[in-house]
């Protein structure tokens, strides 16, 4: 059974937060390309990206990258690494500084896929990750540099992320794996 761990309004307030996270490390908003990672990462990109225009009245490039979990057991961190089926980038990369945004950060296997993804694409000035959660459990040394919510899980548990979008509501739920 799932439990809503943070409602719609708190999730909207932590893309928030992110956001201006993001314009304070960013004097020159020139040169950032946001780049959601599917599924609901792209839609939390368009987000954070609209709310930049609202804030800073500019429009940011939004890129996708398509990268797919390969595991026996989708709930359980495997040995196989996730997959990239494929890369949608609007404007060239090189020398920019690219925010890759998604859902939901545990094993890091994808943010480490979504890397190579982007570094096979060009060399951007830097890259930065964002998540709305971090569950912990990390596999590989990677880290988020800007959180929505710390969520601290066990093995067992599973993170959803609901985006009206796609889900037809916002929320964050944690669910026992049965
Ligand atoms: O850090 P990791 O262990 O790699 O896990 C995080 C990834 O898992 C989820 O994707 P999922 O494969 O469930 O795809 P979805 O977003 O399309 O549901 C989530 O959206 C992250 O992309
Ligand atoms: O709990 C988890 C783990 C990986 N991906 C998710 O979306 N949730």
């Amino acid at each position: 059974m799932e439990k809503e761990v943070i409602d719609g309004v708190t999730m909207k307030r932590a893309l928030t937060r992110i956001t201006y996270e993001i314009i304070e490390q960013n004097a020159q908003l020139d040169d950032l390309v946001l780049v959601g990672i599917k599924t609901r990462g792209i839609y939390l990109a368009q987000r954070i990206a609209q709310r930049l225009t609202q804030l800073e009245g500019r429009q940011v490039p939004v890129g996708e990258l398509d990268i797919t979990l390969y595991r026996d057991d989708h709930h359980q961190p495997g040995p196989n690494d996730p997959e990239v089926h494929g890369v949608s980038l609007p404007v060239s990369i090189e020398n920019r500084h690219v925010v890759l945004i998604d859902d939901v950060l545990f094993t890091g296997r994808t943010a480490r896929a979504a890397l190579d993804a982007l570094l096979s694409q060009g060399r951007p000035q830097r890259i930065s990750l964002a998540v709305l959660v971090d569950r912990g459990h990390r596999e590989l040394p990677i880290r988020a540099d800007f959180v929505g919510k710390n969520i601290p899980t066990s093995l067992d548990e599973q993170i959803k992320v609901a985006v009206m979008e796609h889900d037809g509501r916002d929320g964050i739920y944690i669910q026992k794996n049965s």
